[in-house]
């Protein structure tokens, strides 16, 4: 068969965008071809996914609708090197590489249209952010596929691409801030008593659940905040103390720090 979407670099985001593409039958896993070093990852992903493999990313690149670089940034250079098409090509490529600048893309895939996208972790299950930006050759329908195919593991917004770093420092990031803060808030329900089981439970499902009732209901956090503080009460306390060690400006500091390093990973 035709091979429709290649996949270069099968590591943990190429996978999570395989696996949604094929449940969800954007293309068929015998129309999709994945490169990467590794055997036995190789190996697990035809298994798992029926998706075709190789070692060469060149092969690739005879992809006839899309084609996803997944592979670390820091290695961006060496990877493109010689894949580049002799002739004009619709198909796209679509990087998800931290910090890597849209013209440093398009100039290693000059005959084809390019959107830069910042995906996150929860893509695996679906629960995905993804922003996107397209280079020069990318026409609405192209950034139409390539929203097409993001969609099948979250949300999708496009931003212009001066705004790409910023997005990988915060929703690019943020699973991991947030992974820290649900494993301290359990740690300290298990130093206040409570089995790690169900300390767990409960912050994982706090998380979760005040991040759904912002959403659904659209209400401001300081609003849900003003809601969960009784006068005098617990939340306040805990509150207080979080405002003394510095939480909100720790937080603050991290997205710009990270978003620095997106800048820094660019300029490789
Ligand atoms: N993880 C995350 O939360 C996010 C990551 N990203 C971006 O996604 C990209 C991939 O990250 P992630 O999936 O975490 O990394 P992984 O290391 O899990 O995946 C990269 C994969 O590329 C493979 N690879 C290495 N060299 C080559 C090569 N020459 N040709 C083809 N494949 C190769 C690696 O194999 P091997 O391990 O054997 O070297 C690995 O399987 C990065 O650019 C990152 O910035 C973007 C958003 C979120
Ligand atoms: O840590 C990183 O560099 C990648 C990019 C965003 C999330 N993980």
């Amino acid at each position: 068969m035709t091979i429709q979407f290649g996949l270069i670099g099968g590591g943990v985001m190429g996978e999570a965008l395989l696996a949604r593409i094929i449940a969800q039958q954007v293309y068929p896993a015998n129309a999709i071809l994945v490169s990467d070093p590794s055997a036995p990852r190789r190996a697990y992903l035809t298994q798992t996914y029926g998706v075709n493999v190789t070692t060469d990313n060149q092969q690739v690149m005879a992809a006839t609708k899309a084609i996803l670089l997944a592979i670390k940034p820091q290695i961006f250079a060496p990877v493109v090197a010689g894949l580049q098409l002799d002739q004009p090509s619709e198909t796209i490529v679509m990087s998800i590489l931290a910090g890597t600048p849209l013209q440093q893309l398009e100039t290693a895939f000059s005959q084809q249209p390019v959107v830069r996208v910042m995906p996150n972790t929860p893509a695996q299950v679906g629960a995905g952010m993804s922003a996107i930006a397209g280079g020069k050759l990318a026409t609405p329908a192209h950034l139409a596929t390539a929203k097409q195919i993001l969609a099948t593991v979250g949300a999708v917004v496009e931003v212009p691409e001066s705004m790409l770093d910023a997005v990988t420092g915060l929703s690019g990031s943020g699973p991991g801030y947030v992974a820290l803060i649900v494993e301290a808030m359990a740690d300290g329900g298990v130093a206040a008593g409570l089995p790690r089981p169900i300390a767990m439970q409960l912050a994982i499902q706090t998380v979760l659940g005040t991040a759904t009732l912002l959403q659904e209901t659209g209400m401001h956090p300081g609003q849900l905040k003003d809601q969960v503080t009784s006068p005098g009460g617990t939340t306040i306390a805990g509150i207080a103390h979080l405002e003394q060690q510095g939480m909100r400006s720790a937080l603050i500091e991290a997205v710009r720090t990270a978003t620095n390093r997106a800048k820094e990973l660019g300029k490789q």
